[in-house]
């Protein structure tokens, strides 16, 4: 009897190395996500995590080393190639259409997406067929279906976040890569969120990177994470490990909480 090969990452970085002007921000990065992974990727500001992120959904080119999909290198290919291809992508900054309404926000990306090679579709009167329901259904998904109206500038972060999320989702995704998505948003937004996370990877087989310091959310919806200090993965751990190992308390958790202030009467 064969034993069946592992399946191929739906993403992964291979040695990847990534300079910003002189300085190289990503040194010799090798990390990969398997189809319905949620891999967290961790450490302090500066390590690098946007960079690479960056560099793997084709933002910014890397120096050397190899970005691959399901096995198929795409270092060369752009941005808007990789997308075609089930990479989505959460950029740290904020990137909603701010004076448009969660509807409008909605239906711009998905006449992008799904309007055909026209652009005059991106001008028409009146929804395209099947564009209602389409744009109905992605907004219960992030459970913004009760704010439909409302200006994109007036949600609050958590509810900014989660339109991100369904302008991401408008091309169903095969990898999505996250970067802060629970920055600006209280814990149970970021809960709520981080369960969405979790159930594109479990019901749909997203795999996900995120990248996060809301550390205890993270490892709560992840499977496995990384520790990038410096521009290199320093450790792989299952989250129930990560945050004790002696590298994340001493380069980027600290003990400050371990020993201080003493714990109130
Ligand atoms: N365009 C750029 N030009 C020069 N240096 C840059 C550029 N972009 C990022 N850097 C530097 O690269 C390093 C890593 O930045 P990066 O944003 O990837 O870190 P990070 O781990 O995502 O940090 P944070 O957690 O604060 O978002 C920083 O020292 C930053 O100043």
């Amino acid at each position: 009897m064969t034993t069946p090969l592992p399946a191929l990452p739906a993403i992964e970085a291979r040695d990847l190395r990534v300079t910003r002007g002189e300085k190289a921000i990503v040194r010799g990065v090798t990390v990969a996500a398997q189809k319905g992974e949620v891999l967290g990727v961790l450490g302090p500001s500066g390590a690098g995590k946007s960079t690479l992120f960056r560099a793997m959904v084709g933002e910014i080119p890397a120096a050397s080393g190899e970005v691959r999909l399901f096995g198929e290198d795409v270092s060369g290919a752009p941005l808007w190639a990789r997308a075609r291809q089930g990479v989505a992508y959460l950029p740290q900054t904020p990137s909603v259409l701010w004076d448009l309404s969660v509807r409008d926000n909605l239906r711009a990306y998905h006449r992008v997406v799904h309007g055909g090679p026209w652009l005059s579709s991106l001008f028409r009167r009146g929804p395209l067929p099947g564009e209602d329901e389409a744009i109905k259904e992605l907004s219960e998904r992030v459970a913004l279906d009760d704010r439909m109206d409302l200006r994109a500038g007036e949600l609050s972060g958590g509810e900014r976040r989660r339109l991100e999320l369904a302008r991401a989702l408008t091309r169903p995704p095969k990898v999505l890569v996250c970067d802060e998505p629970f920055a600006g948003v209280d814990p149970q937004q970021a809960s709520r969120l981080g369960d969405m996370l979790r159930a594109l990877a479990d019901q749909h087989g997203v795999a996900v990177l995120l990248a996060d310091h809301h550390v205890a959310e993270a490892l709560r919806v992840c499977t496995r994470a990384i520790l990038l200090l410096d521009g290199q993965v320093a450790i792989e751990a299952e989250p129930g490990a990560f945050e004790e190992h002696p590298l994340v308390v001493g380069r980027y958790l600290g003990n400050w909480g371990r020993t201080f202030p003493p714990p109130l009467p």
